[in-house]
């Protein structure tokens, strides 16, 4: 959603449509916020400022004085028209932008500069953020309404309900907010019953909450949501725990969720309840990113073991991985299994005399030449140094042949291109083809690489630039081109 809502409402060039949306949105929003505050049951939240606050952090260039005066004009503005409260309008729309700005500013800047992937450390950041913004705004808040000369103990109450209020609507709406995305609809995985399993366990643990009741209730959906966490993707989590901890605020506000037995709740009892419900919410969410963090390392890590970083073609590890489920041997038994050696000539040669870097150049562009010629039929991968490996299943000895000299020759007759440069190599290779019949794949490409290494001996003391196998003769290799 992030990209989608950016292109459709912000963009860093289009500063006039940024001006008009961002007022179209507080206007919208505050009517949300009023609408709310007239229902009962839901007169406990005020998702404005945290929508607000999701909207500077995700678009950063609408940072500007000018956007932050935009959103406190149409706050007032709608106070005017539907209110009579004067200035305390003002104070009040005051310490709505203070929080925004302050969680906007201080996840900018202490997100933006850690490690991206460090997901982790940016859910401690939001739940901080959201503590200071409101700390700040409620004080702003609590005293511009009060007034210096009022009494201690309202301040105190008013103090209290509007921070755990700015608090608990931050912690539990920001971290949905942020990391929302448009779903793509057509990748979506197929419906299992067994993914709704966390899901249910949420929904039967508010249920508990209800029925049992007590201060410690309001924590029984903690395991259900970190077994979210663990299942689902990080914006899916993030909606749950949003709802889930809404749900309770309001079943412990309305009473259905009996904390105490003097009813109705006191303010303080209220604040608590919200404050452990908000800092609750942050520990599956903590959860989640964390379980991101280590699947995205996995996926690195498999990665660069899997790959060859220079070439994009398969490491030695990647290779046998890749055998086991890429060559299709088992699923034709005649076929044959040919496996190619290649060393570039001379290469040596080009390091010293256009240096390394246009030997990675040459590297990379040769291994692309390669698998553009094996193509899908293949498996491509470096040894290490100039040499690579190819292995791929063919119905004749020949066949494979053909390919290894269809590689040779497009080597010898491509100029590599390194800055103004045209450079032209060639490649020995040694060939080894078998059927594996009672081997497995794995011992039979071991013993056909061993085989290949002879052969590409044999390439080198010849000459280079040729193909050297067993039987084969002159003859046969040029009829099989
Ligand atoms: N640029 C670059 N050079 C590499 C890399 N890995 C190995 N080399 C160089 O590849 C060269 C291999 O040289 P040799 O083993 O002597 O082989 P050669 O010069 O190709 O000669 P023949 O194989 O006998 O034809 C060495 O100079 C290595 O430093 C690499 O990743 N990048």
């Amino acid at each position: 959603m992030a990209n989608l809502a950016r292109m459709m409402f912000f963009s860093p060039e289009k500063r006039l449509a940024n001006a008009i949306n961002i007022f179209v949105i507080t206007t919208l929003f505050y009517f949300f916020g009023a609408s709310l505050r007239l229902i009962d049951e839901l007169s406990l939240f005020w998702p404005l400022n945290a929508v607000l606050a999701a909207i500077f952090v995700r678009s950063p260039f609408l940072n500007r004085p000018i956007y932050y005066f935009l959103c406190y004009s149409a706050m007032i503005l709608y106070d005017a028209f539907t209110t009579h409260w004067g200035w305390q309008s003002a104070i009040i729309n005051l310490s709505n932008m203070m929080f925004i700005i302050i969680v906007a500013r201080l996840l900018l800047r202490y997100s933006r500069t850690q490690d991206e992937s460090n997901w982790a450390l940016n859910a401690f950041n939001l739940f901080y953020a959201c503590l200071i913004g409101a700390v700040l705004s409620s004080l702003l808040g609590s005293v511009g309404s009060t007034g210096p000369s009022s009494d201690y103990r309202q301040f105190l109450s008013l103090f209290a309900d509007w921070f755990s209020e700015q608090f608990s609507t931050g912690v539990l709406m920001m971290p949905f907010l942020l990391m929302a995305k448009w779903p793509q609809w057509d990748k979506l995985p197929a419906f299992q019953l067994s993914k709704i399993y966390p899901l249910v366990a949420v929904i039967v643990s508010v249920m508990a909450s209800v029925v049992i009741g007590g201060a410690g209730s309001l924590a029984f959906p903690l395991p259900a949501l970190i077994w979210c966490a663990i299942r689902y993707p990080l914006p899916i989590t993030a909606l749950i725990t949003f709802l889930t901890g809404g749900t309770e605020i309001i079943l412990v506000a309305n009473s259905i969720v009996v904390i105490h037995q003097n009813q109705p709740l006191m303010v303080t009892e209220m604040f608590s309840a919200r404050l452990g419900i908000a800092t609750m919410a942050i520990c599956p969410l903590i959860v989640s990113v964390s379980v991101d963090a280590i699947n995205r390392l996995i996926q690195q890590t498999s990665l660069r073991a899997d790959y060859d970083y220079l070439t994009g073609v398969y490491s030695r590890s990647g290779l046998y991985e890749a055998l086991k489920t890429k060559i299709p041997l088992k699923h034709l038994p005649k076929q044959k299994l040919c496996v190619m050696l290649l060393d570039i000539d001379y290469f040596k040669r080009i390091n010293d005399s256009f240096g390394h870097e246009c030997g990675d150049v040459v590297l990379a562009s040769f291994a692309a030449q390669v698998r553009k010629v094996v193509g899908e039929d293949g498996l491509v991968a470096r040894l290490g140094g100039e040499e690579f490996v190819v292995a791929c299943s063919t119905c004749s000895e020949e066949k494979g042949l053909a390919i290894a000299e269809k590689i040779r020759q497009t080597i010898e007759l491509t100029a590599f291109r390194y800055q103004q440069q045209s450079l032209f190599i060639t490649v020995s290779i040694g060939l080894a083809t078998a059927t594996p019949e009672k081997q497995t794949l794995h011992d039979a490409f071991n013993s056909l690489l061993a085989e290949a290494d002879k052969y590409l001996y044999l390439s080198k003391r010849n000459g280079r630039n040729q193909t050297s196998t067993s039987r084969i003769t002159q003859q046969d290799m040029a009829a099989s081109i």
